[in-house]
This record gives structure tokens, sequence and C-alpha cells, in this order.
């Protein structure tokens, strides 16, 4: 279903991640290599923005600067309203732990812990009451389509799919208010790749993240309120 969000990509007020005339380049011999040309993006709460394009146009930088894990060049990123410029690097690593979420192609899930484990991490790297996570750790495994004996597997008995699933809901256990997924059906066929797409469009509206979806396939990109397209590091409407 496509909801009436507004289509300008200018930042709004209100929304969870924006960028404003973000550049980022890469040295490459003597001339540094522009991967991100003025982009502006501006993702409302709830919002699933669906970011396409060819092979080296710069969609995993976009996903990079949004995650704060690079620094751009010139513009601004905003994540929950805060500048992330002004922070101290302190700051950011704890504005990423606290309200971005980051699923990545494939699930970089520890092989030695179980589904309902792999979240249940999280708590303990933020020096959170394990207890206490492990009910909404088994609320949301089950959300994403996990049954409570699969919650008790390993990586190494549950599908590709539910791995893929396992690593979204753990993306989203600390509540982030920004959730970025680079093309998370690489490693899927079709079918279970549609199911993945149709599952992070149910959690954008229900846990109103500001989603960022980066994908190669453009069957995927029909769940997606908005779809924009990055060639050679600018990204446009569709
Ligand atoms: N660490 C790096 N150092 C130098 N150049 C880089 C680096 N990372 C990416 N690039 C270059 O920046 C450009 C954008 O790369 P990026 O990975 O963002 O593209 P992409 O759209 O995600 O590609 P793909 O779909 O193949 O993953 C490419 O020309 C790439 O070669």
């Amino acid at each position: 279903m496509t909801r009436n969000v507004p289509s300008s990509q200018e930042p709004r007020s209100g929304a969870a991640l924006t960028l404003e005339d973000v550049t980022l380049t890469y040295p490459d011999g003597d001339r540094p290599l522009t991967a991100l040309d003025a982009v502006s993006l501006a993702v409302a709460p709830g919002e699933l923005v669906a970011v396409a394009g060819p092979s080296g146009s710069g969609k995993s930088s976009l996903l990079a600067v949004a995650a704060t894990l690079l620094r751009p060049g010139a513009g601004r990123v905003t994540v929950a309203g805060r500048d992330t410029a002004r922070m101290t690097d302190r700051e950011r690593t704890a504005l990423r732990r606290e309200r971005i979420g980051i699923v990545f192609q494939q699930a970089n899930l520890l092989p030695s812990l179980t589904a309902e484990e792999q979240l249940l991490a999280v708590t303990h790297l933020r020096g959170g009451r394990v207890r206490e996570a492990r009910g909404r750790a088994g609320e949301l495994l089950e959300s994403v389509g996990l049954d409570a004996a699969k919650r008790r597997r390993r990586p190494h008995r549950l599908s590709g799919g539910e791995r893929q699933r396992v690593n979204i809901a753990r993306a989203l256990f600390g509540g982030p208010a920004v959730l970025l997924v680079d093309e998370p059906t690489s490693a899927l066929d079709h079918e279970r790749g549609e199911r993945v797409v149709e599952l992070l469009a149910d959690v954008t509206r229900r846990h109103r993240t500001a989603t960022v979806l980066v994908t190669h396939d453009r069957a995927l990109l029909g769940r997606a309120d908005r779809v924009l397209v990055m060639r050679d590091g600018r990204l446009a409407e569709a």
C-alpha cells in the first residue's frame, strides 16, 4: 500500500534522517573520486525509501554516511534531529548504537549464539539487563516470523531468509529511529527476497523507523513509499 508521503527530497522538519548537500570523495590516485555529489534526502518516521541504481553509483556510500560510519567532506547529516557533525566520536558511536539499526547484505550473525541470544548480545554490549530484554527479544523474533523453536536455533540451523529475519529483529532491538538496509535479499531467491522486503515495509510502519533500503532488484521497489535512483553519485526521483 502506498501512503501519502510528500515526495520532495528537501529536508523536512520532523524527518528522522536528513542529508543536506552531502558530498563524499575517496582518494583515487591524483584525482579524488566523487562517490556522493551534493546528495539531499529526508526520510520521515514510518517511511520506507528505496534507493536503486547501477553498481558503483554510490548507494553503499550513501548508507555509510547516513550510518555515520563515514564523514562527508561537505554537507550535513542529521539523525533523530541531531547534527552528527557537531558530535564527538564518542557521541556519534552512542548515536549509532542507540538510534540507528543497520542490516547488511549477509546476516552477520555469531555462529555460536541462538537467534534469541543474537539479540541479547546487543543488550549485553550496551550494559542493559538481559533478563528484562529476554521478553522483548522473544516478541520481536515472533513478530518477524520466528516461532519459539526457531528462536532457540543457531544460525546454521536456520534458512537464509530466517537468518535475515533475525538480522532485522536485531537491528530493531534497540528501538532505532533510522533503519539502514543494504541489499538484504542478495543471498535469497526471489520469493524469499519479496517476503523480506514485505517484512521491512511492515516493521517500518509498526516501529515508525525512517528506513532506507538499497536494492538492485527492481521487482522489490513496489513496496517502498518512494523510490530514488542513484547515478554517478547523484540522487534523483525515479
Ligand atoms: N574505500 C573506497 N576507496 C575508493 N573508492 C571507493 C571506495 N569505496 C567505494 N569506492 C568507489 O566509490 C564509488 C561508489 O561506490 P559504492 O560502493 O558506494 O557504490 P554502490 O552503488 O554501492 O555499488 P554496488 O551496487 O556495486 O555495491 C565507486 O566508484 C567505487 O569504486
